[in-house]
């Protein structure tokens, strides 16, 4: 594929860096520009407190502000979105950025870390907040079980596992800088 690497943009939301690994892995393989989601008002540190605060947001739809602004989103055509899942959904922040920003016409293309219950509904509602969008097949791997203490594991073996997987989805999905 000849995509220009200046029309990628690689935006993602990460509280303890595993869904950040996977971000840098897209980005050194496609190019592109990387973005975090930062918020006005970060999630408490507490990991009982950020899941409380959670569950409220996805039950009143509150779309927390974002800190991160896109300039000129125009000059994308390929937008990858990455998120960890949070509640068996798609975090708020992602929620927030996708209702911001119209993605019409643009390729989207989610990826995500778990603990290991998989993506939920996070890229069914990446759909549904992107109907003008091409939406490409996602990528999602296990990451951290921060209810167990489980932080950042995207590092030695499992850099090399998330390395690989991720390029063979990349090949797959024909956004390989260049196929070896
Ligand atoms: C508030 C919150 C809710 C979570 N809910 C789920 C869940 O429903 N299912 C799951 O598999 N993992 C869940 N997790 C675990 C994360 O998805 C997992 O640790 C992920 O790798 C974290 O990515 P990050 O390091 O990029 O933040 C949750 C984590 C947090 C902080």
């Amino acid at each position: 594929q000849s995509i220009s690497p200046k029309k990628i943009l690689i935006v993602y939301l990460s509280r303890t860096n595993n869904t950040k690994a996977i971000a840098e892995i897209i980005q050194k393989n496609v190019g592109g520009t990387l973005v975090a989601l930062e918020l006005e008002k970060p999630y408490p540190e507490n990991y009982q407190a950020t899941v409380q605060q959670v569950v409220k947001e996805n039950e009143t739809g509150y779309l927390p502000p974002l800190k991160t602004k896109i300039d000129s989103m125009q000059n994308y055509d390929v937008v990858f979105v990455g998120f960890p899942t949070w509640g068996m959904q798609l975090p708020p922040p992602m929620k927030s950025f996708l209702h911001q920003y119209n993605l019409k016409g643009k390729t989207v293309i989610p990826f995500n870390t778990n603990a290991g219950y998989g993506v939920g509904s996070s890229f069914q509602t990446v759909k549904e907040l992107c109907p003008g969008s091409k939406i490409l097949e996602g990528f999602e791997m296990k990451g951290g079980v921060e209810r167990d203490g489980v932080y950042f594991v995207i590092k030695g073996e499992k850099a090399k596992e998330a390395e690989t997987k991720v390029k063979q989805w990349l090949q797959k999905i024909e956004l390989m800088k260049e196929t070896p």
